[in-house]
């Protein structure tokens, strides 16, 4: 009797796993200690508002079908299209099930090919308008991926629009087969993305379950560590979502705590640039040789080369979801994933809780420098219009601040604020509607004085520029002014609640990454620094320290360097990291399967080069 065998395991993503080995008690009541310090910090919502998410979806689909129905019955009143269907899809956060309180609903309305984006942009954006539950409605018509923002009963919606190349658009439409794409124009495939990425990565994780619980912690971690944004130059839900499927690839019966710990392991030790990928790329497509151009690829797109930790959404065409990371915002996701280490390895060994993971660092005890941008917009309707125009923009800041020889790190914090005052600014407006982001400065030991006119002026201009073509930001009144501010002045900037916030900062190991060699000279027009030779203090406790009373931040955007950055370093003892490069010695776990099997091979050098086969050194990226 022939005995039957068992089907063989799925394996997922482009290599074998470090670790199948199943879960001991231990990760198990961990994963309970997890989950409840969840809930603690608010990782999920309540029922009510899951229920009213649900109402909303239900009424935007039903707007969709109606509006199909609507434009297609002008274009052909003769003709007798009785179904032409309409759909509203969802992706994002909400799709993939990790969305917190609070959070966007990801939408995407895809509609046959008679419908229009004109259509959307017209007649459903009207529809919308004239909805009695819809409040803050904006088109943005001009951006990479088009979209319409609204509240819909208070519900932050993002609503997309795809037009398939389908005389009809049934209830049971799905977004997978790659075919689809074929003749759509680029935003169109641009805005299918999103429905197929998540799609995909459901498909490739090895347990949905535990995927969604590493993936909230690991959000919370991110946003109350000020890393979480895509447009600043961090991370955004999509590469997290990305990353920690990696992981659950590398660890497919791990459950979550442990899952959270080995997320810290593998990214705090990646060999960037190698991509991080969760299943082969695609390489022959002849079917669709036109999209095959907007696929990730440094051997072809020399622009490509420079993106420095390339982390790759699944479904083709295949895009690097990280393009916006600098070298400023790469040091501080470094930073993060190492301190994250460390603190997973206290709380597995007893010594500290997850609330310690969690916890949120006040971002101005980080730095004894800032830069701080003042949005001042004439009404509540140009603030909207113009909010996400100039936050896309803030990285060229950043990266001209990054090219200063003077500047060692440049940090933009994520959290918007309200000012306490605009007395400080020219704004122009009588009661404007003010909005403040900050940006720490750290400078190089050897800076003493340095002037960032020259910064702030092209930034001001990139802004100038841009805001000409972009549709509706050359009409929105908004004012932009910058400002140095020093650590003891902020609190005239803002209340002294949100100045003590959260926990001190600990300064962590220094990690320097490598400027390009492209990078051209800082344009500041002052002479070269001199080294200083003043010791550090300690840094606060927590909050800032008192408030300066002095004659606050001058306007020339002069900043002399008292001490470089408040904190005492710790003595960087350096060895050899995993990636082959001289690093600061951070402790690093050394797993147990690592010793004892062959996969563990793989740990040494995570979606290397060697096991993707997809970086070879002749088409290297760069390496910065
Ligand atoms: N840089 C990017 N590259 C590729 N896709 C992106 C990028 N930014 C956003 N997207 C797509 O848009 C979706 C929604 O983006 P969004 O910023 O709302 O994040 P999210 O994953 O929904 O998390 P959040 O809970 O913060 O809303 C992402 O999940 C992704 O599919
Ligand atoms: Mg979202
Ligand atoms: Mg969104």
């Amino acid at each position: 009797m022939v005995e039957e065998n068992a089907p063989p395991k799925p394996v997922f993503g482009v290599s074998k796993p470090i670790s199948d080995a199943m879960p001991e008690e231990k990760d198990v009541a961990m994963t309970e200690i997890l989950i409840q310090s969840l809930q603690k910090n608010n990782a999920y919502e309540s029922r009510k508002e899951t229920d009213l998410r649900f109402e909303v979806l239900r009424n935007v689909n039903r707007l969709v079908k109606e509006w199909v129905r609507r434009v297609t019955s002008a274009k052909f009143p003769h003709e007798d299209l009785l179904t032409p269907g309409g759909k509203l899809f969802t992706f994002g956060s909400y799709r993939l099930g990790v969305h917190t309180s609070g959070a966007d609903i990801d939408t995407l309305a895809v509609a046959p090919r008679h419908v229009e984006r004109s259509d959307f942009f017209g007649s459903f954006y009207e529809m919308l308008k004239e909805d009695p539950n819809v409040s803050e409605l904006h088109a943005v018509e001009d951006s990479f991926v088009p979209l319409i923002k609204l509240l819909y009963s208070g519900i932050d919606l993002d609503i997309l629009f795809a037009r398939l190349a389908l005389k009809e658009v049934p209830d049971n439409q799905k977004l997978t087969d790659d075919m689809l794409l074929k003749n759509l124009d680029s935003a169109s495939i641009r805005s299918l993305n999103g429905c197929r990425v998540a799609e995909q990565l459901l498909q490739l994780v090895p347990s949905i379950k535990e995927f969604c619980t590493t993936l909230r912690a690991i959000k919370l971690w991110a946003k109350n560590r000020g890393i979480y944004s895509n447009a600043l130059g961090f991370f955004g839900g999509i590469t997290w979502a990305i990353l920690v499927a990696r992981t659950c690839q590398l660890y497919p019966n791990a459950v979550s705590a442990k899952l959270v710990q080995k997320f810290f392991f593998i990214f705090s030790s990646w060999a960037w640039p190698s991509p991080v990928l969760l299943k082969d790329m695609e390489r022959n497509r002849p079917d669709i040789p036109a999209l095959l151009d907007m696929v990730w690829d440094p051997r072809i797109r020399p622009s490509d080369r420079y993106h420095i930790m390339p982390i790759l959404t699944p479904a083709f065409p295949e895009q690097n979801s990280t393009y916006n990371v600098s070298r400023s915002t790469k040091t501080i996701l470094m930073n993060e994933l190492k301190e994250g280490f460390e603190i997973c390895k206290d709380v597995y060994e007893g010594r500290g809780s997850w609330d310690a993971l969690f916890e949120e660092v006040n971002f101005f005890t980080r730095y004894k420098h800032y830069i701080c941008l003042l949005m001042a917009a004439a009404t509540e309707e140009d603030k909207l219009t113009y909010t996400g125009f100039l936050e896309a923009k803030i990285r060229h800041l950043i990266g001209h601040l990054d090219r200063n020889t003077c500047i060692s790190l440049s940090h933009i914090n994520p959290k918007q604020y309200k000012p306490l005052t605009t007395a400080k600014f020219d704004v122009q407006f009588e009661n404007p509607v003010c909005t403040l982001w900050f940006i720490g400065l750290e400078f190089e030991k050897t800076a003493k004085s340095l002037d960032l006119t020259a910064e702030i002026e092209t930034f001001k201009a990139l802004l100038e520029q841009h805001g000409q073509t972009a549709k509706g930001i050359a009409e929105a009144q908004v004012k932009v002014n910058l400002q140095y501010v020093k650590r003891s002045e902020l609190c005239h900037f803002i209340s002294s609640a949100e100045l003590r916030r959260g926990r001190a900062h600990r300064k962590p190991p220094k990690v320097t990454v490598t400027r390009t060699a492209s990078v051209s000279g800082s344009g500041t027009g002052t002479a070269p620094p001199t080294p200083t030779t003043l010791a550090a203090p300690p840094p606060p406790k927590n909050g800032t320290e008192s408030c300066s009373t002095s004659s606050s931040s001058t306007t020339t955007q002069e900043v002399t360097n008292e001490n470089s950055e408040g904190f005492q370093e710790n003595p960087s003892r350096k060895r050899k990291s995993l990636s082959g490069h001289d690093e600061p010695d951070i402790e690093m776990e050394e797993p147990a399967e690592k010793k004892a099997t062959p996969a563990a091979e793989a740990e040494a050098e995570p979606d290397s080069a060697a096991k993707t086969n997809f970086l070879t050194p002749e088409m290297a990226p760069l390496q910065v």
